[in-house]
């Protein structure tokens, strides 16, 4: 068995995001183009034979039970009925509660690599069932594609977007995702289109259907957006916090970046087609033969 291993757990951006409908339970059907990026936490797995799960870091606010690491790795050992054991440790980078997804990340991130290391064998479709359990952004994740999304984000088809240069802000302030969903101002009812319609749009047609809502409830995630928005399309991920624009070249995300800094924490970070996860575990070259 391996000593220990370190694997990436991407963000996500949501370029476009409709909401579709509204479901029995309450979850809300949405449209979205996920795009995987290259800014990360990174998950250290080292393998031991008790059958123990522990989580060394402290995840502020988060209890060690409660925190979708411990969580991933446990449904994972129950569902496989595995012997084997593991300790956790996570260098955190993504903000929480932010729009990237760094909870579900961190879930998906610890599924697929602990059906590496504990051998396995489950297929990503059965991985991604069960992260739906924890998440409905973990699939994504667990694909580890750029992906068009419908239902409440689990029907997935891999796509290939452009790869610009993003300027992500998080404006300082934390959003509740459940009272975007259930304000009564929330627009639910866009008309779902098709993907190829969304695809063939692209950027300057894209929107996401929390941003009203959000602005009216959050007034400096409004101020952030506008002043992005002097530089290129400014745009909320997810619920937000976090928003973002993109940029042809580093150097021009970069130059408004340093702007930005001066009044929020921000990244820039690069669009990706394909998850650092599943690079580093040479998902994507084995597929290809290669
Ligand atoms: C909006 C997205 O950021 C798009 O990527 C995600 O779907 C949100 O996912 P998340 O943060 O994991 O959110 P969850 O913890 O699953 O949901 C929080 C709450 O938001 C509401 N919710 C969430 C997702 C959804 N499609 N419809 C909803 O109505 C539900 O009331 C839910 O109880
Ligand atoms: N390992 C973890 N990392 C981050 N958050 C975690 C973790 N485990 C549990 N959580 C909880 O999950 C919540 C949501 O985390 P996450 O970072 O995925 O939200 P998000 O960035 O808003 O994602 P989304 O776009 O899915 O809404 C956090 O506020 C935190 O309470």
């Amino acid at each position: 068995m391996i000593a220990s291993l370190t694997l990436p757990a991407p963000a996500k951006l949501n370029r476009m995001l409709h909401i579709v409908g509204r479901r029995e339970d309450g979850y809300h059907s949405l449209q979205t183009l996920f795009q995987i990026i290259d800014l990360c936490d990174h998950i250290t797995f080292t393998p031991r034979h008790d059958g123990e799960i522990h989580l060394t870091s402290e995840v502020s606010g988060v209890d060690h039970d409660d925190n979708l690491i411990v969580r991933a790795a446990r449904l994972l050992q129950q569902y496989s009925g595995s012997h084997l054991g593991i300790t956790l440790d996570v260098e955190k980078r993504l903000p929480m509660g932010g729009g990237l997804g760094g909870g579900s990340s961190n879930a998906a991130t610890v599924l697929v690599g602990l059906n590496h290391i504990w051998q396995l064998g489950l297929s990503l479709n059965a991985l991604a069932e069960l992260g739906l359990q924890l998440g409905a952004d973990v699939p994504v994740f667990v694909h580890g594609h750029t992906a068009w999304a419908e239902g409440v984000g689990e029907q997935l088809t891999p796509v290939t977007l452009d790869a610009p240069w993003f300027v992500i802000i998080h404006p300082g302030i934390s959003v509740s995702t459940p009272s975007v969903f259930q304000d009564p101002q929330l627009t639910r009812d866009s008309r779902p289109i098709t993907m190829a319609r969304a695809l063939q749009g692209g950027a300057p047609e894209w929107r996401n259907d929390c941003e009203a809502v959000v602005k009216k409830r959050y007034p400096p995630i409004a101020e952030a957006l506008d002043w992005l928005g002097q530089y290129a399309p400014s745009r909320l991920t997810g619920t937000g916090a976090c928003l973002f624009a993109a940029f042809q070249t580093q150097q021009a995300a970069q130059a408004i970046a340093h702007l930005s800094a001066k009044r929020w924490p921000t990244w820039v970070a690069h669009g990706l087609n394909t998850s650092p996860l599943h690079d580093d575990l040479g998902y994507f070259t084995k597929a290809l033969g290669r």
